[in-house]
């Protein structure tokens, strides 16, 4: 079944609708883990990360905390996979350092590069909105295995510059920096609590399920959805794809 959508911009989701979580988890975590130590023992003069080390400190409500309990806290925060925005400021310098070197290529499922060309192509335009930092979406459209993705992308909202992903108001925010409608704006992704902020914003959304992702035996609520981008139809300027 394809559900079909009338709008200006896609929104996308990346860890469990893009691509796989597994990757993630099993790939780009034990490689930002093998670097934090090094991070932050020699690179604490760069302005990121001095900030990111600063949050942590502030989480912790201990200012004073030395780099190896803010290097235990990130290794804490990996484990539980929490999406702790200084930890994907760190995660984001190391990524893109490693995806830069040649030692990382992004994954994307296989219906996903198609659908981003065709709806890009129907004069759809085409965000991020991700847990992970700009960094770090940024190195993963451009290390695609399909080569560079980010010539397709009009913009890249994180945590930071968005704020939280369940909360409405992030849309909000992404709809004004956009300047689309939120009625003309269809987010993708896993999480129901995303989904339903989004929806909350007024915006349009898709509940991507995709076997084997961590959310797909707990679904999408009542929200429209996807198996794949394949059963997505969206139509831009013109043309329906
Ligand atoms: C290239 S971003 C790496 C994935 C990541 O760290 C993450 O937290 C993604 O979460 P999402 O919000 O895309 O589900
Ligand atoms: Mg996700």
């Amino acid at each position: 079944m394809t559900a079909s959508f009338a709008v200006d911009a896609v929104v996308l989701d990346i860890e469990g609708t893009t691509s796989a979580t597994g990757f993630v988890v099993d790939v780009l975590y034990p490689y930002s883990r093998a670097r934090f130590g090094a991070l932050l023992a020699e690179r604490g003069g760069e302005p990121a990360v001095a900030r990111a080390i600063e949050q942590v400190r502030a989480e912790l409500g201990d200012p004073g905390a030395g780099l190896d309990r803010v290097e235990e806290t990130l290794h804490g925060w990996l484990d539980e996979d929490r999406k702790a925005t200084p930890l994907k400021t760190l995660q984001g310098v190391i990524w893109a350092e490693g995806f830069a070197a040649g030692d990382l290529v992004a994954h994307f499922y296989d219906d996903v590069v198609p659908a981003l060309r065709a709806w890009h192509a129907a004069g759809v335009r085409l965000y991020v909105y991700s847990s992970g930092s700009v960094a770090a979406q940024r190195a993963w459209f451009a290390s695609s295995p399909a080569g560079d993705l980010l010539p397709l992308v009009s913009g890249l909202f994180d945590t930071e510059n968005a704020g939280a992903k369940q909360e409405p108001g992030s849309y909000r925010r992404i709809a004004a920096e956009t300047g689309v409608a939120p009625g003309r704006l269809l987010f993708l992704s896993d999480r129901p609590g995303e989904l339903d902020a989004a929806r909350a914003a007024g915006w349009l959304a898709v509940g991507v399920r995709r076997p084997g992702e961590p959310y797909f035996e707990q679904g999408v609520g009542d929200h429209v959805e996807a198996g794949s981008f394949d059963e997505i139809s969206v139509s831009g300027s013109g043309s329906t794809v």
